[in-house]
């Protein structure tokens, strides 16, 4: 405290304060021990939101506030008989960077008022009755502030069965995730016109400000940097260590399993009861449902998928794993939930301290930064040792994703390091999810799970998004074809081009040799990574003709292997879309993301084949001024040797 006068007749001081780790059971203490007064207070915008309150120091809560956070709170308490105590305390988390704010007091009356001077207890334990009672009051301004949450909060929190696994009702989640520790009070959860749970914003939210904040401790997570079971008594080391579904997902889904063996007992419980009963994955997907996918690799991921699960299901059944009343339903479930709502994270600084590792970390694989820059709003995250781990973090994970627009709301990082999720002191106890564009009430806040494509999105989440702008098509083969035509027909350059293709496809982040993911924007890579051949080689004397033909040719084949495998489908895209429209709402949600992959896929196999007829063209009107030029160069200049006209 400064500047404390007790020698005048008023008492007015001010007071900085700087508060660590005011949570929900601990207050702070401002008062006198004088009855009668009067007590004024102005407290400059806290950064959160505070519930003050006077006391008798015997008995129970007299007068209470309810002060927004990012507003100057200004209010006067009298303290009719006894000692008055003014207290501060929040319902919710609150980081240790809880900031500091000045309270201004004047406390007035009879000339008793300013003996014994204002006292300060910082951060001590309020007592249960007195919190509790505090908390009420808040939350009734609170709720007198935000309809919605007096909704929601009106709600007896009901018991949910765990086992199996249950879905908490809209209302009770919210109720939940208050429990869980979860703070965000501008943000609700609301299912959605199209059936979807999701988050809501409340109330306008300024660019900057706060949406969610999560104790860390209190995720499910797992150590990847520990070759350890995270679970000895139940799966030994030496068994851990064995078998590959040490990996994502099964891992975590093992850990995730015991929490919800654990019932009621569980300090996840809250959280575990609003995870959805049911994630369907397309390996739970019958042969013929994948076919309607028309796609080959859908069906090989399905069934590697199953066959991963079935494996791991074994090893937990052996009798070197003693985790009783597993059932593969259960085992599934868990498997397909730390699939569609885990996050992939660097770890938090001081996770390597065995006593902060609650259930361990993992890296998960799936997780792939997305691209963020640009995109208006942040997560702020922070650390400074990068270590791996999969978390599932209750809150975060009800946001879904938005891949439509290339600036979705939210962003996992800081800006400028794509994709890292980092921790610094003193937050790293903490995620913090921020705005970085302004919401306006009503709105669904969403997030980007990544730049993924739709085969990806179904295969890890079980949904794929119509229209996905970043969705790629594997063509099958496609390097091959032209490795074969280069050692066929046109040799060398077109060896080269074919290998700058397979680095190309590399580096944008096609998985398998011998195919190549093409949407619009890999076009434009493509035609950027031909460019060289045609300028960069020794033909541009002798053979340039042959150099420009092979990056003709390659878009030739290109062009080729898109119409191709449009025409290997068994329907066309008028005809899908025809089937979509006619079956309307009532149709399977299978058929539809089946249905809607295909779509995806025949559109980009157009766009892709048209843009390769527009990049030959292009390359016909280069390849004739370059001719041009050349001869004027060098009018004694060998005839040029004439393209392949096979190709
Ligand atoms: C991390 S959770 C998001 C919250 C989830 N909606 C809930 O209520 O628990 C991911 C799951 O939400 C759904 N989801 C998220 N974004 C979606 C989107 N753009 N379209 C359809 N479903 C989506 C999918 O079921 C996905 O597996």
């Amino acid at each position: 405290s400064e500047g404390t006068d007790s020698s005048s007749g008023d008492l007015s001081t001010s007071l900085h304060l700087a508060v660590y780790k005011l949570e929900p059971s601990q207050g702070l203490r401002l008062g006198s021990q004088q009855t009668g007064c009067e007590l004024d207070y102005d407290i400059s915008s806290p950064q959160y939101a505070v519930y003050l309150g006077t006391a008798e120091r015997a008995g129970g809560l007299r007068q209470s506030r309810h002060c927004a956070s990012s507003e100057t709170c200004k209010g006067s308490f009298l303290s009719a008989t006894g000692t008055l105590d003014l207290i501060l305390a929040s319902t919710v988390f609150v980081p240790e960077d809880f900031g500091s704010f000045q309270v201004a007091l004047r406390l007035s009356g009879s000339d008793q008022c300013n003996q014994g001077g204002l006292q300060m207890a910082e951060g001590k334990p309020l007592d249960k009755k007195l919190l509790e009672q505090l908390q009420a009051a808040g939350r009734a301004a609170e709720l007198a502030a935000n309809p919605r949450w007096q909704e929601v909060l009106q709600q007896p929190v009901a018991q949910f069965p765990v086992d199996p696994p249950g879905a908490a009702s809209i209302k009770e989640s919210a109720q939940l995730l208050a429990g869980m520790s979860v703070w965000g009070p501008k943000v609700t959860l609301k299912t959605f016109p199209n059936g979807m749970r999701g988050l809501q914003a409340t109330e306008s939210i300024k660019q900057g400000s706060i949406l969610m904040l999560f104790p860390f401790a209190k995720s499910i997570k797992l150590d990847n940097n520990s070759p350890k079971s995270p679970l000895p008594k139940l799966i030994p080391d030496h068994v851990w260590e064995a078998h590959f579904w040490r990996q994502y997902p099964y891992n975590a889904a093992v850990v995730l399993l015991h929490e919800m063996s654990k019932g009621a007992k569980s300090s996840m419980h809250k959280y575990l009861c609003m995870l959805p009963k049911a994630v369907d994955m397309p390996w739970q997907w019958s042969e013929k449902e994948l076919d309607e996918m028309q796609v080959d690799n859908m069906k090989g991921m399905a069934a590697d998928q199953y066959q991963r699960l079935s494996a791991v299901w074994h090893v937990l059944n052996s009798s070197e794993v003693s985790m009783p009343n597993l059932t593969w339903e259960k085992f599934y479930w868990a498997c397909n939930i730390i699939s569609s709502r885990s996050f992939g994270m660097d770890s938090l600084e001081g996770l390597a301290n065995p006593r902060n590792r609650l259930l361990g970390l993992v890296p998960r694989p799936g997780l792939s930064a997305p691209d963020l820059s640009g995109l208006p709003l942040r997560v702020l995250e922070n650390s400074s040792t990068p270590a791996h781990f999969v978390g599932l973090l209750p809150g975060v994970d009800l946001f879904n994703h938005q891949a439509l627009l290339p600036q979705p709301d939210i962003y996992m990082s800081q800006p400028g390091q794509p994709g890292q999720w980092t921790w610094k002191k003193p937050l790293d106890r903490f995620v913090r999810i921020s705005a970085a564009a302004d919401l306006l009430p009503g709105q669904e806040i969403f997030i980007s799970y990544g730049s993924k494509p739709n085969a990806e999105l179904l295969g890890g989440y079980g949904f794929l998004v119509p229209g996905n702008i970043w969705d790629v098509y594997l063509l099958r083969n496609f390097t091959a074809q032209l490795a074969e035509a280069s050692a066929t027909r046109l040799l060398a350059p077109f060896v080269a081009a074919s290998s700058h293709l397979e680095s190309l496809a590399e580096s944008v982040g096609v998985p398998s040799v011998g195919a190549l993911g093409v949407n619009a924007d890999d076009l434009t890579r493509l035609q950027d990574a031909l460019q060289p051949l045609i300028v960069e080689t020794e033909a541009l004397k002798s053979g340039m003709a042959v150099q420009e033909h092979a990056a003709t040719a390659s878009w030739k084949l290109l062009g080729q292997a898109c119409r191709q495998e449009l025409a290997w489908k068994a329907t066309t895209l008028e005809e899908d879309e025809a089937t979509l429209s006619a079956a309307g709402d009532q149709i399977a949600r299978r058929l539809w993301n089946a249905l809607q992959l295909r779509i995806g896929h025949k559109k980009l196999l157009q766009k892709c084949a048209a843009q390769a007829d527009a990049a030959i063209v292009f390359l016909k009107i280069q390849q004739g001024a370059a001719k041009t030029d050349l001869q004027q160069l060098s009018p004694h200049a060998p005839a040029l040797p004439q393209p392949h006209s096979e190709l």
